[in-house]
């Protein structure tokens, strides 16, 4: 897994440290390893022309001290400053090691025909939007041919949440120190980074717990059947969904199901759904029930519960809704059922997990009050935390970076997804996926967090496939694409 510390855990962490070395150790450990990877990517360091785009604060400091090091390895460094005031050691150091500032004027065609940028503008320091002439400067790394390197975070960047509120740097690589960010791990902040380079600058015993994690694929552990396996110990997944109106929802969910790895897949619902999941999902067990809080005493032995797509907002639905939720199953509410929770949150009081798969709008109808979809989609870790705290469920929060929470844990961030999966019905599928996990055994928090992970490489491959022979590899896909490419995505991980 990355790690990544909020922001004032990070500084505390420094000043913790700093108390114990001479001064400016820090900063000279951290632009030693900002130089050594510079100089990985240069292909020659002598006579390269390196820009850096200077900051009022310590991060220009960073900058001043990594361009003094390449300078004395024989590469032309010229500084930009965007302020009056640059770190007078670091600026200082640059000057004795033969680099120069050039005057604000020659910043585009530096920029554009230097080998190497170095971002010094802004670190965790930056706040808010980036004023002039900062935002200028930022935007000049969106046109060059140039390798961009951001020190410790794309200034621009919110470091703390990954906000990006105006102009910010497009870097190539980003060089950061002592520990990740959550703001390069989370969408639109982490689509600026580039690849991300940790440096390790002695931090570690000064650190506490992380609050965020990226998952990776080993990390995920998803159960596999043994040859003792049968239906009943590989999991029974039942699954509470679509209504004489909305049917394509259900028929999505079950195939999430179905091909997530359920032992056997239980289908509930009025007849137009059942029809058509026989059709499609003939393996499926379906059963024709009313929308009344005794619809499940037809069903049959579950593991785990799925509630909620296509299944509509009535109070037919709510009595679905709340008939799931009094088992002391594990229960994945997701869609239409999550619409019904915002006006019954009281069923989530419940002593088995519950996992609920909301995307910003539907977080804002579940938190209520002051909780709007922008400022959820704007600040989204602190609001899926927030959510898994509040009720108490974990929580994954769908979106161009998926967050998963649970209360008094690293906030678990996916990695794998593309943009062609925001199309309508992915998210059923999700919910099948995840549901089968719980039922085969998996925590709530294992199991959303290898569902996102499948779901997300699946789209990838989905998306790859039906483009092959095109220039980007990349082309538009359905759900049902998704469902399709869900073994290869399980293949991906035996
Ligand atoms: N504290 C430490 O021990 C260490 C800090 N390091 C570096 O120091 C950085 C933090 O330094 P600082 O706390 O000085 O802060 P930064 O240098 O990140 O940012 C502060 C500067 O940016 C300007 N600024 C902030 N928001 C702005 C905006 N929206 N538009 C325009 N200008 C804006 C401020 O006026 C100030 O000049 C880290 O990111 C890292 O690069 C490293 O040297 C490692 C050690
Ligand atoms: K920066």
């Amino acid at each position: 897994m990355r790690y990544a510390h909020e922001v004032g855990k990070v500084r505390a962490a420094e000043q913790a440290l700093m108390a114990r070395l001479p001064e400016g150790t820090l900063m000279q450990r951290a632009a030693a390893g900002l130089a050594a990877v510079c100089c990985r990517l240069l292909p020659r360091v002598y006579g390269a022309h390196v820009v850096l785009l200077v900051g009022g604060g310590d991060n220009g400091g960073d900058a001043l001290y990594a361009g003094a090091r390449l300078a004395r390895r024989g590469a032309r460094v010229e500084a930009v400053l965007a302020g009056s005031k640059a770190h007078p050691q670091g600026l200082a150091a640059l000057r004795e090691a033969g680099g120069r500032v050039l005057p604000a004027d020659r910043a585009e065609p530096a920029v554009r025909h230097a080998d190497l940028v170095i971002d010094g503008l802004t670190g965790i320091g930056g706040t808010g939007a980036l004023r002039e002439p900062y935002a200028a400067l930022a935007r000049l790394t969106e046109d060059t041919d140039a390798i961009v390197v951001a020190c410790d975070v794309p200034s621009g960047v919110d470091a703390g949440t990954g906000r990006v509120d105006g102009a910010a740097v497009r870097a190539d690589v980003t060089v950061t120190f002592g520990t990740c960010k959550p703001g390069l791990l989370i969408d639109p902040g982490a689509a600026r980074c580039g690849t991300v380079e940790l440096i390790d600058i002695g931090l570690g015993a000064d650190l506490p717990d992380p609050d965020v994690v990226a998952v990776w694929p080993e990390d995920l552990h998803i159960p596999l059947p043994s040859p003792e396996s049968d239906k009943y110990r590989r999991g029974v997944v039942g699954i509470v969904a679509g209504s004489e109106r909305y049917t394509g929802a259900a028929v999505l969910c079950v195939g999430g199901a179905v091909r997530g790895g359920a032992g056997m897949v239980r289908f509930a619902s009025v007849p137009r759904p059942v029809e058509l999941v026989r059709q499609r999902w003939p393996e499926a067990v379906t059963t024709i029930i009313e929308r009344t809080p005794a619809a499940l005493e037809k069903v049959g032995r579950v593991q785990a519960w799925v509630v909620g797509p296509g299944l509509g907002t009535d109070r037919g639905a709510e009595a679905l809704v709340e008939a799931v939720l009094r088992t002391e199953l594990p229960v994945l509410v997701d869609a239409d059922g999550l619409t019904v929770l915002a006006r019954r949150r009281d069923l989530l009081r419940r002593q088995a997990p519950t996992v609920l798969t909301p995307h910003a709008g539907e977080l804002a109808r579940l938190l209520g009050r002051d909780a709007r979809r922008e400022e959820i989609e704007a600040r989204r870790l602190e609001h899926v935390r927030r959510a898994a705290a509040e009720l108490s469920a974990t929580v994954l929060l769908k979106g161009s970076t998926t967050l998963i929470a649970e209360q008094d844990r690293p906030v678990r961030v996916n990695p794998t997804g593309t943009p062609w999966l925001a199309t309508a019905g992915t998210g059923d599928v999700l919910s099948g996926l995840i549901g089968a996990l719980l039922a085969g055994g998996m925590t709530a928090l294992e199991a959303a967090t290898a569902g996102a992970y499948l779901h997300g490489l699946a789209g990838r491959l989905a998306a790859s496939a039906a483009g092959s022979g095109a220039r980007t590899g990349q082309a538009p896909i359905g759900a049902h694409d998704v469902v399709t490419a869900l073994p290869d995505a399980f293949r991906t991980l035996s």
